[in-house]
């Protein structure tokens, strides 16, 4: 097998009037300024630079003159001038806060049989990278976010896209659903390798219910069966942050940045990530793929809607609403823990590019889903398995990743992971005000979120909820023995909420829709989608690429 870093081509060429060693392997492009004395400058500014193959964006051939000042000015062809060929080389180059940019390099070249040399050997690596999207079906909600999202994508996307070389189909969407419906039923998917959604958390929740609902259709998957084995889409997700919340984006890009994004998308990125499914008696209500909470983020949502004229300041205003208000909810809350796994949710390690609990509990995840087929686990083994706990709760959450934004950059689940097939269930019992608030502030310090008796936290892989007054009798039963005492006044309560006590149900918020269901039977599908991402990037990784000796 070819060594990847055996030199292609190497030659002498110039940037800005300054020779340099330019070399191309199958990996990596590397100029290196020449020396022109042997003493050592120690602050002199860096003079080898090496860009990874994957992350060249395009090369573009330039015909130029030298001007004085040693820059390089675009000139049309013009016979019998001396005017030497040049390339220009654009590639991602990191900058602070996970953010990537689109940076550019002149190669000046002394004849122009080496600059087309140049310029078809990197052309010849890109196209060997087949994990490249040539053809993307883009669909732009105008009215997300600031309702900037067209004008983002003509002026910071679409650029970028026509210089790699990616042909787009774009629609821009007349109504909510209309990308979900179309993804259903109208779309043309084989004639595309990605789809990109331009918008907010509510856009790509439509992209991913079309996506999801087409690829189980087209396979005579039964949607409505909360244990049917979903199929894997095929297609990857770009997402261009255009919403006023993008908490999707961040949680697998590291920033909201549409220019970071298109390049995540060029150079062909793929993160796994799981989604749940969420059913009522046999019927599907919705995927999730963040947050799913009932109690205070469910309240927290319902009231929020009632603001929309607020604008984003409506989710704070309903926070300390809802925060005062202090309902709590009871019911009962079965779950399945996710075994053979290696992380909890009290881990100090985050999810990461590269993640190796994703890829260890993947791999993990289909090997028993295999032994499942055959049989071998059988169904009562796996139903003595569930666990079930009753209660008051002020908040239940499920967070399938941690949930972190800008507001709250630690997030709900610090350590959940996106493609481990798991959700992190977050059972907050009734506590005071003053321990809820507690809890609440630890989402922003260094303190443990989950390190309070009231608080417990289960990695799980299916979980049901059924709210007290939909227990059957046998439970209720359990209910009162256990309680010790009948609790008469509390139902009359809960039938007349006009007495002013805690109602008797919350809502779900489920990736930041309200569902129509209390009871809800939620299951993890591991590995369900693929994103034109990477995970966020540990610093020690782009400070090494970024370090001109380091390769
Ligand atoms: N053309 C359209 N007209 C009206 N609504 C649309 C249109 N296209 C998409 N939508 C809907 O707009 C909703 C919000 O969109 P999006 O997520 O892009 O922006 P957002 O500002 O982040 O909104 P939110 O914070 O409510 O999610 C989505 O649920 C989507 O279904």
């Amino acid at each position: 097998m070819e060594k990847p870093n055996r030199l292609l081509l190497l030659s002498e060429l110039r940037v800005r009037n300054t020779a340099y060693d330019v070399s191309l392997s199958r990996s990596v492009l590397t100029w290196k300024r020449r020396s022109s004395s042997p003493v050592y400058h120690p602050f002199r500014p860096s003079v080898c630079h090496n860009v990874p193959v994957s992350e060249i964006v395009a090369v573009r051939e330039e015909e130029e003159e030298n001007r004085d000042d040693g820059s390089w000015k675009k000139i049309k062809e013009r016979e019998g001038k001396d005017c030497r060929q040049a390339f220009t080389v654009l590639y991602v180059e990191r900058c602070q806060r996970h953010r990537w940019r689109c940076a550019e390099v002149t190669f000046a070249c002394p004849d122009e049989a080496l600059c087309q040399l140049w310029i078809s050997s990197i052309r010849e690596q890109l196209a060997a990278t087949t994990s490249r999207p040539k053809h993307l079906l883009v669909y732009i909600n105008p009215y997300g976010g600031k309702r900037k999202g067209k004008h983002i994508y003509e002026l910071k996307v679409a650029p970028l896209f026509a210089q790699a070389g990616i042909r787009t189909h774009v629609i821009v969407t007349d109504y909510a659903n209309h990308a979900r419906d179309h993804l259903k039923t109208q779309a043309e998917l084989k004639k595309f390798d990605g789809v990109v959604c331009v918008g907010g958390d509510g856009m790509f929740s439509e992209i991913i219910h079309g996506l999801i609902w087409r690829t189980q259709a087209d396979n005579g998957r039964n949607l409505n069966s909360p244990e049917e084995t979903l199929l894997p889409c095929s297609l990857r997700i770009g997402i261009i942050p255009a919403g006023s919340t993008d908490c999707i984006c961040f949680a697998t890009v590291g920033t909201n940045d549409p220019v970071t994004s298109a390049l995540h998308i060029i150079v062909g990125d793929s993160q796994s990530m799981d989604v749940c499914s969420v059913h009522h008696n046999n019927t599907f209500l919705r995927y999730s793929v963040s947050l799913l909470g009932y109690g205070f983020y469910g309240d927290v949502l319902t009231d929020s809607e009632r603001k929309r004229w607020m604008g984003p300041a409506r989710y704070d205003l309903s926070g300390v609403k809802m925060f005062l208000t202090h309902h709590y909810y009871e019911g009962s809350v079965s779950y399945l823990p996710a075994r053979d796994i290696i992380g909890t949710p009290r881990d100090p390690g985050r999810c990461h590019s590269g993640c190796s609990v994703c890829q260890h509990n993947g791999e993990k995840h289909s090997e028993s889903a295999e032994r499942y087929k055959m049989d071998i686990a059988s169904e009562s083994e796996s139903d003595m398995e569930w666990r079930t706990i009753r209660g008051k709760f002020l908040a239940i959450n499920a967070a399938s990743m941690s949930c972190a934004c800008p507001r709250s950059p630690k997030g709900l689940s610090p350590a959940a992971h996106l493609a481990d097939g798991t959700t992190d269930l977050i059972l907050v019992r009734k506590c005071s005000r003053f321990d809820f608030l507690r809890h609440l502030l630890r989402h922003t310090s260094k303190d443990d979120q989950f390190d309070l008796n009231f608080v417990e936290v289960h990695r799980v892989r299916r979980f049901c909820f059924t709210p007290r007054h939909c227990q059957s009798d046998s439970d209720l039963e359990l209910d009162l023995r256990e309680n010790g005492k009948r609790q008469i006044f509390s139902q009359i309560c809960r039938d007349h909420p006009a007495c002013g006590c805690t109602p008797a149900y919350s809502s779900w918020n489920c990736d930041g829709e309200i569902l129509t269901h209390t009871a809800i039977d939620v299951r993890v599908h591991c590995q369900l989608i693929k994103l034109f991402a990477r995970g966020i990037e540990e610093p020690t990784v782009f400070e090494d690429l970024t370090n001109p000796c380091a390769i």
